[in-house]
């Protein structure tokens, strides 16, 4: 498996955040992105997941024979917000996602498995708003484990966590690259992780607005 950049570029609404980013990960291979605050990584994260549209270039994600793979079903994004319902349990939840994510070749962690995965058993009766803040981060990295996806998506995977947590993910990380997993995480930090690289955006050249107008 493989995920491939070629001289991708994002707008919003009328500016034209970054252009030319390419890379190109494989199996067991990780990047993190990284730039200042608003060049934008979390829109090269919506535009590689499919839910924002590239102003240029292509982002495929292709298996061992070179064939294109629909890259909604090959990714777990996972955004800065946690995408899970306050009032549900825990475990409802994860639930959710187990059945909403599921397909016919990839089976995850049962869910009381991924709960114990990021260490916090005994709390998956809990509706999920009771959860502290790095506790509800720690339940939407479960998430990720329900169900096995080659690429995750990760948008500050880190942001809530404590000391601790931050290496439960780094163990996760490095887990999902080990069994042939890729990853791309906007980070403020380069993770210290064996085979993840670092990519630093840099803004797009100044002049580059169109004055058009409107929202994406
Ligand atoms: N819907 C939108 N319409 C227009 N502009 C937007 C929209 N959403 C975000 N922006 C702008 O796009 C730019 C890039 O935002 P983005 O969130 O991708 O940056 P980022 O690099 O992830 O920032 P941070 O490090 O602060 O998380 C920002 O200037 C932001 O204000």
């Amino acid at each position: 498996m493989r995920a491939e950049a070629d001289r991708m570029a994002g707008r919003r609404g009328a500016n034209l955040l970054f252009s030319e980013v390419s890379f190109r990960l494989c199996s067991g291979e990780g990047l993190t992105i990284t730039g200042p605050n608003g060049v934008g990584k979390s829109t090269l994260l919506r535009i590689i997941a499919g839910l924002l549209p590239a102003e240029a270039g292509t982002f495929a994600v292709r298996d061992d024979a070179g064939t294109s793979v629909p890259v909604l079903d090959a990714v777990h994004y996972l955004g800065h917000r946690n995408a899970m319902k306050r009032e549900l349990t825990v475990s409802e939840n994860l639930a959710f996602w187990k059945s909403f994510q599921a397909n016919e070749t990839a089976e995850g962690l049962s869910v009381p498995d991924a709960i114990s995965a990021v260490e916090l058993d005994g709390i998956g009766h809990l509706p999920f708003g009771y959860l502290s803040a790095g506790q509800q981060r720690r339940i939407a990295l479960a998430r990720l484990l329900v169900t096995a996806r080659p690429l995750w998506i990760l948008d500050e995977p880190t942001a809530a966590l404590d000391r601790r947590s931050d290496k439960l993910f780094g163990s996760l990380a490095s887990g999902h690259l080990a069994n042939g997993g890729m990853m791309i995480a906007a980070t403020h930090l380069p993770l210290d992780i064996p085979g993840v690289g670092n990519l630093e955006i840099a803004p797009a050249a100044i002049g580059s607005e169109t004055g058009a107008e409107g929202w994406i």
